[in-house]
């Protein structure tokens, strides 16, 4: 396309917003006009869908649940005054409870204030928390936030380590909706530990967000924990952001809640239109199919250029992978649907990928995420009348032109500033995506059946380990790998039985191993008293 015809089907295909000046171009996603027509169909079907869940349909018929984050930042919204009220009561306890803890009215009880937050979750229960803090904690936050989000002991240690001589001021959030997370748990049992090794009383120190009713609730009410804020049985982990999941965190460092709200409500009143081209989640789900012939052809690579959204990609990545990665239709029909998503920032990603991406396997989109604002304040110019924003805004607009010369596709969002409401804003806005793209693919986004295998694999390892030192504590001599594995009835396992052995002989859990560690059927393996 010649550059004259590109500029008009930039104005055509430009989408703006001045109430929250935002900006979405799909100028430079190659899709005809008969594609847009042939869609249509779809999309009515799609408007619909998204109208029925917002009224309450059980949009996740797997696990017979209503879908309700958009309720969260317009509580009118909520199909009833029970739903409304728990929506707005969570609101005014997440504010109090932020207020108190500024205040000093909430204390520890051999301190004045809460100065640190461990935040303790996985998935949905950290990802957004993450995300929001990073693009918008002040610097001089009222409380310093960090997070357990895996089960990796290094990681835990480093915190706790880094936190030691603070523990009697550091609040503790344990976040998990179904309050049985294994990762959630251990790090949570960790954690207490740490404060039982400083006399502190740990429920004192600790907030639980999750379930009514789950396991974590249970140990927040027995443990006489400070509080415990709902996680509402329909708001899906990774769409979870806007309930207490991700506004206590935010809260608690001094992020405008409100604000974060406000953009995602406003947001939310732009992408109901049942009109694709005044619908900016609408245009973004059409360039995904287009771009992928709707089966996720092409990975979307996020890029945006500022350091404070540099986990958007991140938190994108669950969002979208596990709302769209399945296995089958809402029919039942086996169809692997997807769209990979991954990215940091650019332009740091220039010096890293972004050569494969300009010249290598043309397998992605880009989308880019530019910020009109550079910083508060002047620039110093770093040439004769550039500054560093001039840069960085020209990286993109190079990297830009520069895929689209050798037929790469982009979508480029543009959004004023950093500020609550357009995080707010940006979050709606893929949540909404994400929602019409899986009707236009007729699949469910809500449920996450694919997930269970790898925890209940897992577990199954677990209980494999526990056999295995059972049985070595019975032996009085060295056995096999495959000796082991035979007398358990358990041939078939062999080569995880190896790893567990090894996993043990390395952590020094009474396993004593002799022979090559590289020649598994050989090594003779007993248990060290
Ligand atoms: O909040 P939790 O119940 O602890 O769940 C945390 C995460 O775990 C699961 O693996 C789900 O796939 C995620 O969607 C969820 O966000």
């Amino acid at each position: 396309m010649d550059k004259a015809k590109l500029w008009q089907r930039y104005q055509d295909w430009l989408y703006y917003n001045p109430d929250l000046n935002f900006y979405l171009d799909i100028s430079r996603m190659r899709f005809s006009d008969e594609f847009v027509q042939a869609m249509q169909p779809r999309f009515e079907k799609a408007f619909q869908d998204m109208a029925s869940l917002e009224t309450g349909a059980i949009a996740n018929p797997d696990e017979n649940r209503m879908v309700g984050h958009y309720w969260l930042r317009n509580p009118d919204l909520a199909p009833n005054a029970e739903l409304k009220a728990e929506i707005t009561d969570t609101l005014e306890q997440i504010k109090t409870f932020a207020a108190q803890i500024h205040s000093g009215y909430l204390h520890p009880p051999q301190e004045n204030r809460f100065t640190d937050v461990i935040s303790v979750g996985i998935g949905g229960s950290a990802l957004g928390p993450q995300f929001v803090s990073q693009a918008l904690a002040p610097l001089d936050a009222p409380i310093n936030l960090h997070f357990i989000d895996n089960t990796d002991p290094t990681g835990i240690d480093e915190l706790l380590t880094t936190l030691r001589d603070r523990l009697a001021r550091t609040l503790v959030i344990v976040i998990s909706k179904s309050g049985g997370t294994p990762e959630t748990r251990n790090g949570m049992i960790e954690v207490k530990q740490a404060y039982e090794a400083q006399n502190l009383d740990f429920g004192s120190h600790a907030v639980a967000i999750t379930g009514k009713g789950s396991k974590l609730d249970q140990i927040a009410t027995t443990e006489g924990w400070i509080t415990t804020f709902p996680m509402h049985d329909w708001v899906g982990g990774r769409t979870s952001e806007m309930s207490a999941v991700g506004l206590v965190p935010a809260a608690l460092q001094g992020i405008d809640i409100d604000a974060i709200l406000s953009g995602a409500k406003t947001m939310d009143n732009l992408t109901r239109r049942a009109e694709l081209k005044s619908n900016p989640a609408a245009l973004l789900s059409l360039a995904w199919y287009a771009v992928g012939n709707g089966k996720g052809e092409k990975d979307m690579v996020v890029l945006p250029y500022k350091d404070r959204l540099s986990l958007f990609s991140r938190y994108l990545q669950q969002l979208v992978m596990e709302s769209l990665g399945k296995e089958k239709d809402l029919d039942g029909n086996t169809v692997y649907q997807g769209l990979a998503v991954y990215g940091n920032k650019g332009s740091t990603d220039q010096h890293a990928y972004v050569q494969q991406l300009r010249e290598g396997v043309p397998n992605f989109f880009a989308t880019f995420i530019e910020v009109l604002k550079d910083r508060d304040g002047k620039s110093p110019e770093v040439e004769n009348g550039v500054t560093s924003g001039d840069y960085l805004s020209g990286l993109l607009q190079g990297t830009r032109l520069a895929l689209y010369d050798n037929h790469r596709d982009s979508i480029t969002i543009t959004v004023e500033d950093v500020t609550p409401r357009h995080v707010g804003a940006l979050i709606a806005l893929y949540d909404r995506a994400v929602g019409l793209y899986a009707s236009l693919v007729n699949i469910n986004a809500y449920h996450q059946p694919g997930v269970e295998a790898g925890k209940k694999a897992a577990a199954s390892v677990l209980d494999l380990q526990r056999e295995v030192v059972s049985l070595l504590q019975q032996e009085n001599t060295p056995l096999s790998v495959p000796e082991i594995a035979q007398k358990l009835n358990a041939a078939e396992k062999v080569e995880i039985i190896y790893k567990i052995i090894r996993h043990l002989y390395s952590n020094g859990r009474g396993i004593k191993v002799e022979g090559n560690l590289g020649e598994p059927s050989r090594l003779q393996v007993s248990w060290q008293n």
